[in-house]
């Protein structure tokens, strides 16, 4: 066998490949206190841009992340602020966590004073928590320069804090902040750092990427040199200003650490923490390590998606693991793999964090990906070969002109089901009509009319509507509702217009998408025309017969 370039070199027929654990269980059983998962979501994360919880709203991310299964939740820091000290307060009552425990956060004592007589410290060991994370310089140019104190001293502060913690009775853990930039200049210091707090009784040093520039390669090199170097029990932290915060994590955890921290969906200071649920998915999924307890992974879409609500940011869909786009293949190529074996396109089962495999429609679909899409809808296309390339030439043509099926779901499935199970139709339309009008008083009142028959029968309706769209949606149900009472269930949701480069020679278009609700689900189609009001129209009939489709309505065999 000759490799591509020619050289003739020998290439193996079959190269052993490294075992993958995404589907079986996790090799290594769950024990929380083997391998520590500790959020600071409540901490590190509320220093994100634009992130302010109230104590509720922290109350109630901390039982999310209970219900997920962390190890460890760090609730605040009460010496900074008094919501988190009445976050601590309140917890002793209104939390009743089954899984996690509630750590405190705060700093080492003031240069110069006794960790007794700290107020911030005092702040710690009040807060009531079994646990308390403290945060001390590692770097040495950070001691002399920011903290303004010696070497000595900053070493003696992490000791009396430490030790002082401890003989209070908590059990403490210590960030050792911007470890990796210390260590790179100054070793042997940081080191000191590691060595002093272990020795005073922190049952484990958290390296800390405070400023999130470092590189996984040196990530790993560095654990493994600290663990060899001090034998302390070592955790990491680390911020994801180089895009690197969930791999450097996960190869901490691969050189030895044994506590991985990080927050939910990554927020946090500048660019964020590394994401604790990718941490958590990768820890799982490819390095055989059981991060939560069992059946637990499956939660993470639920638990990501109620975090984002409960912080009000708009989920990304394309989070790793947890975004809409996580399993959603587009590209036909893609799809005609999958359809043989998921696994061609998908690093893991979906299910494994509980989400879905998606097939999209739109101009880079071939005919598998409307066979799978068909399979979503409940639709058995496999011999449909000939009806699979009709919708596909169909979707093609159509998004060349400016439809996108991809954010049109219902007008899809619409399109599909005339092809391949014959067209449904409930009305024929006469026509309709729209007056917008600016009255004497200067109010402008939009009046639509539309005539249609259905089973037999005229209808003919006048609505008027805060805006055209709105009178021809009025005009349209009203015309229809005597045929089709449940329509009055139906309402419109959302409307979004976008105008459109015309293609070579032709005028720009419009395009319509409409959302549309019955109460208990959504669906959104798509209506494209260079004219705002016609396309506005198309999209609106699609939502109207999607509608009677899904109530089941009968349709006009005379309609067309
Ligand atoms: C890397 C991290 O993200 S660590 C977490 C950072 N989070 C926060 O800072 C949010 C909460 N912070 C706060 O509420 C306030 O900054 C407080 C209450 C902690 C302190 O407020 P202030 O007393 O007004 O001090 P200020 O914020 O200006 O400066 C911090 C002080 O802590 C000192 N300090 C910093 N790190 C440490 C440490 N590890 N141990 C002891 N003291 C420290 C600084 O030297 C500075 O001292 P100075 O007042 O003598 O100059
Ligand atoms: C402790 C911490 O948040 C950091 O070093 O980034």
């Amino acid at each position: 066998m000759r490799d591509s370039v020619g050289r003739g070199a020998a290439v193996p027929d079959a190269v052993p490949r490294p075992p993958i654990h995404r589907r079986g269980a996790p090799v290594r059983p769950y024990d929380p206190d083997s391998l520590h998962i500790y959020d600071t979501t409540l901490r590190d994360g509320t220093q994100q841009e634009g992130l302010s919880l109230s104590v509720g709203d922290k109350l109630s991310v901390a039982r999310h992340l209970d219900d997920l299964g962390v190890g460890f939740i760090e609730g605040g820091w009460p010496g900074s602020n008094p919501k988190d000290a009445e976050f601590f307060a309140r917890a002793r009552t209104e939390l009743t966590l089954s899984t996690a425990v509630l750590t405190a956060f705060g700093a080492t004592r003031r240069a110069g004073r006794a960790a007794a007589d700290d107020p911030q410290v005092a702040a710690l060991r009040e807060a009531g928590t079994p646990v308390v994370c403290l945060v001390a310089k590692s770097d040495l140019r950070h001691v002399e320069r920011a903290l303004r104190t010696s070497p000595a001293e900053n070493l003696a502060m992490i000791r009396d804090t430490v030790a002082h913690l401890r003989a209070e009775g908590k059990r403490v853990f210590l960030d050792a902040e911007h470890f990796f930039d210390g260590y790179r200049v100054h070793p042997e210091y940081a080191l000191e750092v590691v060595s002093a707090a272990a020795e005073a009784g922190a049952e484990v040093v958290v390296l800390c990427d405070t400023n999130g520039g470092m590189l996984p390669t040196r990530i790993g090199a560095v654990v493994t040199e600290v663990l060899a170097r001090t034998g302390a029990r070592l955790g990491i932290h680390c911020h994801d200003d180089a895009d690197c915060a969930v791999a450097n994590t996960l190869v901490a955890v691969e050189a030895g650490v044994t506590h991985v921290q990080g927050t939910a969906n990554g927020y946090g200071e500048r660019c964020g923490n590394a994401n604790l649920l990718s941490v958590i998915a990768g820890l799982e999924t490819k390095l055989g390590r059981a991060a939560l307890p069992p059946g637990r992974l499956q939660e993470l879409v639920r638990v990501s998606h109620a975090i984002d609500e409960v912080t009000n940011s708009v989920p990304d869909p394309h989070r790793p693991y947890v975004g809409a786009s996580a399993f959603a293949h587009k590209a036909g190529l893609h799809a005609s793999a999958v359809k043989i074996d998921p696994d061609m396109y998908q690093h893991i089962d979906p299910a494994a964090v509980g989400s879905d495999m998606r097939m999209l429609v739109s101009e880079l679909a071939g005919r598998a990906t409307i066979e799978l899409k068909g399979r979503e809808l409940g639709l058995d296309l496999s011999n449909e070969r000939e009806a699979l390339g009709r919708v596909v030439d169909l979707v093609k043509e159509r998004e060349a002109t400016g439809f996108a099926y991809e954010a049109a779901e219902a007008s899809f499935e619409l399109l599909l089901r005339d092809e391949v199970t014959g067209r449904k139709r409930f009305y024929t339309l006469e026509s309709w009509r729209v007056i917008v009008e600016q009255r004497s008083d200067g109010q402008v009142v939009s009046e639509a009319t539309v005539k249609l028959t259905s089973h037999g029968v005229r209808h003919v309706a006048t609505a008027e509507g805060n805006g055209p769209v709105n009178a021809l949606d009025t005009a349209l149900r009203d015309a229809l509702e005597k045929a089709y009472p449940g329509l009055a269930d139906l309402e419109l949701v959302d409307y979004k217009v976008r105008i459109l480069d015309g293609k070579q020679g032709t005028g720009a278009v419009t395009r319509v998408l409409v959302g549309t609700s019955d109460g208990r689900s959504r669906w959104d189609t798509i209506g494209v025309d260079e004219n705002i009001i016609a396309a506005s129209w198309s999209a609106l009939e699609d939502a109207v017969n999607f509608g009677l489709r899904r109530q089941g309505e009968r349709a006009d065999p005379n309609a067309t």
